[in-house]
C-alpha cells in the first residue's frame, strides 16, 4: 500500500468546541488525513459553518451525526447533509430498515452520483457490551447483532457501516467487498487506549478489510499532531 492509500484512508475526528480549533487542525493535517469528522459536539456549537471551515482548508467532511428518527425527517436531514457537500453521513441501523430505504432513495434521486454523500449506518456503538445491549431487551451477541444490521443495512440501499474493528471480518464475508467499512476503536501503537474497549492498531483495522479509520485522541493530543498521522501512515504502510 503507498502512503498517499494509507493516508487517504484516515478520517481525523474533529472532537472540538470551535472555528479557530478547526482551523488549526485543518491546517495541521490537510495533506496529512483523508477526511475531517464534523460530529455532533462541534456540529451543535458551531453548525455547519464548521463544516463549511473544513472545505475552505480544501478538506473533505464526514457528518457524523447518527439520526435516529421518523423515515421523512431522515431522508430530509440527509438532503441537507447533502447540499452543504459532505462526502459522507451517518444514521443508527436501528432506526430500521424503511428510515434507511427513504434516506437512501433521497439522495440517490436528488444528487448525480459523484456528488451524492456516501450514507453509513451504525450498527453497535464502540462503546456498547453485551450488558448495554441486554438492558434496552437485545438478547442477541454483539457480533450476530452488528451482522445483521449490516445486512440489513446493505439490503436497504446503505453505502456502507461503522463499525468496531472486531467486527470487520465478518461484516466483510456478510456483505461483500464493495461494502464501505468505517471502524473508529483504533489505536496506534504509540497512543493511550483511553476510554475506547474493543481496539486494534491501525495495520490490523485495514487489513482486516476497514475502508477508513475514525482516529481523534492519537492525533488531537500529540504534542505534533502532523507527526502523530505521519507515525500512523508509517504504521499502516509497514502493516500492510
Ligand atoms: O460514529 C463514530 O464515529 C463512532 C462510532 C462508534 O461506535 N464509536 C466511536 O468512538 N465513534 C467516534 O469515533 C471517534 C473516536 O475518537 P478517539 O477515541 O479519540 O480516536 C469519536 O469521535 C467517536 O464519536
Amino acid at each position: 500500500m503507498t502512503r498517499t492509500e494509507a493516508k487517504d484512508k484516515i478520517i481525523f475526528a474533529l472532537d472540538v468546541h470551535n472555528l479557530q480549533e478547526i482551523d488549526r487542525f485543518a491546517a495541521l493535517l490537510s495533506g496529512k488525513v483523508g477526511m475531517f469528522k464534523v460530529g455532533k459536539e462541534l456540529f451543535t456549537t458551531a453548525g455547519p459553518a464548521a463544516v463549511e471551515a473544513v472545505k475552505r482548508h480544501g478538506g473533505e467532511v464526514f457528518l457524523d451525526l447518527k439520526y435516529h428518527d421518523i423515515p421523512n425527517t431522515v431522508a430530509q436531514a440527509m438532503l441537507a447533509a447533502g447540499r452543504m457537500g459532505v462526502k459522507l453521513a451517518n444514521l443508527h441501523a436501528l432506526g430500521g430498515p424503511e428510515m434507511m430505504s427513504q434516506a437512501a432513495e433521497a439522495v440517490r434521486t436528488n444528487f448525480s452520483d459523484s456528488e451524492r454523500p456516501r450514507l453509513l449506518a451504525v450498527t453497535i456503538l464502540t462503546s456498547s457490551t453485551q450488558e448495554t445491549l441486554s438492558a434496552v431487551g437485545i438478547d442477541h451477541p454483539v457480533e450476530q447483532m452488528v451482522v445483521r444490521l449490516a445486512k440489513l443495512a446493505r439490503e436497504s440501499g446503505m453505502d456502507g457501516v461503522v463499525a468496531s474493528p472486531l467486527e470487520i471480518e465478518a461484516i466483510r464475508a456478510a456483505c461483500g467487498p464493495d461494502f464501505l467499512i468505517v471502524t473508529p476503536g483504533v489505536r496506534p501503537a504509540f497512543a493511550a487506549v483511553d476510554d475506547q474497549k474493543r481496539i486494534m492498531t491501525p495495520a490490523e483495522a485495514v487489513k482486516a478489510g476497514a475502508d477508513y479509520l475514525v482516529i481523534g485522541r492519537p492525533i488531537a493530543k500529540a504534542a505534533d499532531p502532523a507527526a502523530a498521522a505521519d507515525l500512523i501512515v508509517d504504521e499502516i504502510v509497514g502493516g500492510c
